[in-house]
């Protein structure tokens, strides 16, 4: 891989970023094309007969709130979908000709939004959702658009987040090519100059206003307000990557600093929201802090600190909302009406043209009062994708941190990197990466039995050292890259985690950390009986249980439906294997709130989720977002070829194998997995020692 000028760099990320929107949309016109509509619908890629209503919301967007009438449903709530906020959704009548949709395969370009797909079909973004609620938005709807009584939504590819992120590296490209001098930081970034600390005088050390930090965190602080360019924090899990962040940004308003605070996930940010928010008692003083992002998206309880909110509890915030319902009114009767209250002809026209003044006046009124919010608060928190929105058009800041930067790509942190003099990185590259569809190396790997061990085989490929490399693709992260490039020099690491007992620290541990995580007292003897009303038993008390099916017969098999993830397995007897033992810890009392059951294969998610749900509909099956006292992994592959496919991506499994705070199960045939790669040998080999061992 040969070294790369700066503007070949930014050039390839560019390019990197576009075949990244190519395959998303090729994914989803291939959906499109080979699905029908109630596949689809089955999918939770669609949903059908629902009722609509119009609003207007922030910016003069029109609002299309769906719900699903008795007429057509005997639930008013949604059944399972795949509809997030910010998605993009094709609004059409029920029953519109054609498959999934026609022309439903690329995302739209700034002049075809809001006009017509198919026949009478429109793009919207979904704004937010609940159980039996959904809110579209609509930029610029024509006109004439009416709302189909009867609406069937189609999920579509969403163009937008590329196009930003491509916006923002074209910018970084252009001060290049323009010769302009660049910031120190970006100088770093794109390899020009190494990072350089400032030294701080052993006279006068750091005062810690989170005094119960511990040392490899007040180490990380510490660095991290001392670099003058880019640090990154390596935060295992459950080491308080937090906390740490928490006290950086107290540290950088003491200073008088403005920080913007950005993570890969609106989650991420929200935490940092919840713990910034609450003010401590060596900080008593609240910091000015905004949100921004869809209040939608935001966890209740933290929505008062939101951009819109906050723009709404202005002084000139009032006259906004008079015009607002001004338009309101107007496009209802314009839209609504049918029949003789149809409006029509010159009275129509000219009834748009007032609602298009309106709109445009709305807009200078209501940026006015962004401005203002923005300017006043000293922390700014949004998502990588959120700060490149325009409310944060015109300001920079002295610090960006961005939290879980090893799941966000490159190019999505280029969006507040060019915001900001500082960079403070904070994440683990050895959990989860960025979710991509270009990357064919997950592809690659199904089937394969090849076992090119290495410590850290099955992560993405290392940047090379000392090197500005082009990447191969976007799976190496800035995070990754800079941490290849300048090593630990760069970062600073947390050691000690507040979440699962020593015999679950111990191989992670070991394989990933150097032997450097370890866990606090106060969880290294963490057991199931400590919850209560369970009573103390040697079994449950073990840390880490292992269900070995090698010799067993318990096939794995290929998923039926090969429109959706061909490559997806499913294991009827580890279902079966996991079902009994969930049975036997709710018979112990433990409660099916604590549990929760992990799979890597999707088809294996369903099948356990068919069997678990109808008798414990409390337990999470298929997510690792959150942690449990108990977490059962189904690894699913068993087969004579020793062909482990997903299970070579040890981010994952390290995710999954960190995840429970008491008792760890895994259900797995040991022979095909040790065949897998060095890592999984080594898993097994652990598990069998140290596990309690049960055949199944
Ligand atoms: N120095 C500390 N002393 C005591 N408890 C701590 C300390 N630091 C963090 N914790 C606790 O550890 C838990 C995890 O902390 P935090 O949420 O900050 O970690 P994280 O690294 O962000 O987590 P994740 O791995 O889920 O991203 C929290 O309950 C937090 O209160």
């Amino acid at each position: 891989m040969a070294a790369a000028p700066p503007e070949e760099f930014l050039k390839r990320l560019v390019e990197l970023t576009k075949t990244e929107q190519a395959a998303e949309e090729k994914e989803s016109s291939l959906l499109f094309t080979n699905a029908s509509v109630s596949l689809l619908e089955r999918s939770g890629l669609a949903l059908g007969n629902l009722s609509g209503q119009t609003s207007i919301g922030l910016g003069g967007r029109l609002l299309v709130e769906l719900t699903r009438p008795a007429a057509y449903h005997s639930s008013p709530d949604f059944p399972p979908h795949d509809f997030r906020p910010g998605d993009l959704a094709r609004l059409r009548p029920q029953g519109a000709a054609g498959g999934g949709a026609r022309k439903a395969t690329r995302g739209p370009s700034k002049e075809e939004k809001g006009k017509e797909k198919d026949d009478d079909a429109l793009d919207a973004v979904v704004y937010r959702t609940t159980a039996n609620r959904m809110v579209l938005a609509v930029d610029d709807p024509s006109d004439d658009f009416m709302l189909p009584e009867r609406i069937q939504i189609i999920k579509v590819a969403n163009p937008i987040t590329f196009v930003r992120q491509c916006f923002f590296l074209n910018r970084a490209l252009r001060k290049l090519e323009a010769a302009e001098p660049l910031s120190p930081l970006l100088s770093v970034l794109l390899g020009q100059q190494k990072p350089t600390i400032f030294q701080r005088s052993p006279d006068e050390p750091l005062s810690f206003i989170n005094e119960n930090l511990n040392a490899s965190q007040k180490e990380a602080v510490d660095f991290a307000l001392s670099s003058n360019e880019v640090a990154l924090i390596w935060g295992p899990p459950g080491t308080g990557k937090t906390e740490t962040l928490v006290e950086i940004i107290r540290q950088c308003v003491k200073a008088d600093k403005r920080v913007l605070v950005c993570g890969a996930s609106n989650l991420s940010v929200d935490n940092i929201l919840a713990r910034l928010s609450v003010s401590h008692p060596n900080f008593p003083q609240p910091i000015p802090l905004t949100r921004v992002g869809h209040p939608a998206r935001v966890l209740s309880g933290l929505t008062r600190h939101t951009l819109d909110a906050q723009s709404s509890s202005t002084d000139s915030s009032a006259l906004v909302e008079d015009i607002k319902k001004e338009i309101e009114e107007l496009e209802n009767k314009l839209r609504n009406g049918s029949g003789k209250t149809r409006i029509r002809g010159s009275e129509r026209k000219k009834m748009w043209e007032e609602v298009r003044e309106l709109r445009k006046e709305f807009r200078k009124r209501q940026g006015g009062i962004v401005s203002e919010v923005v300017s006043k608060a000293k922390v700014v928190l949004a998502t990588t994708h959120g700060a490149g929105g325009r409310s944060l058009d015109r300001f920079e800041f002295d610090v960006v941190i961005i939290d879980e930067a090893a799941q966000a790509t490159e190019p999505a942190c280029w969006i507040p990197i060019l915001k900001g003099k500082k960079l403070i990185l904070a994440g683990d590259h050895l959990q989860l990466p960025p979710t991509l569809k270009s990357s064919d190396r997950l592809t690659k790997s199904l089937g394969s039995k090849s076992s090119k061990a290495t410590s850290k085989e099955g992560t993405a490929p290392p940047a090379q050292p000392g090197k500005l490399t082009l990447s191969p693709d976007l799976e190496v992260t800035l995070f990754s890259r800079l941490l290849a490039r300048h090593g630990p020099s760069i970062r600073r690491m947390l050691k000690v985690q507040y979440r699962f007992n020593a015999k679950i620290n111990s191989f992670p541990s070991t394989m990933l950390y150097d032997g450097e995580l370890v866990p606090d007292e106060s969880v290294k003897d963490r057991k199931l009986s400590d919850l209560e009303g369970v009573e103390a038993d040697e079994d449950l008390d073990e840390p880490v249980v292992f269900f070995d099916t090698a010799g067993q017969a318990m096939y794995e098999r290929a998923a039926e439906d090969g429109s959706f993830g061909s490559a997806s397995k499913s294991n009827e007897n580890e279902a079966d294997v996991v079902h009994k033992y969930v049975q036997a810890l709710v018979n112990a009392n433990v409660p099916p709130t604590s549990i929760s059951i992990i799979s890597p294969y999707n088809s294996q998610v369903l099948l356990l989720a068919s069997l678990i749900h109808p008798q414990y509909p409390e337990i999470e099956v298929g997510s690792v977002d959150s942690n449990q006292d108990v977490v059962i992994v189904s690894l699913v592959r068993s087969n004579a070829e020793g062909e482990v496919g997903f299970l070579r991506e040890l981010r994952r499994l390290n995710v999954s194998m960190t995840r429970p705070r008491r008792h760890l199960v895994v259900v797995g045939d040991s022979e095909t997995v040790s065949k897998g790669s060095n890592f999984l040998k080594k898993w097994m080999e652990w598990l069998e020692e140290e596990a309690l061992v049960k055949v199944p």
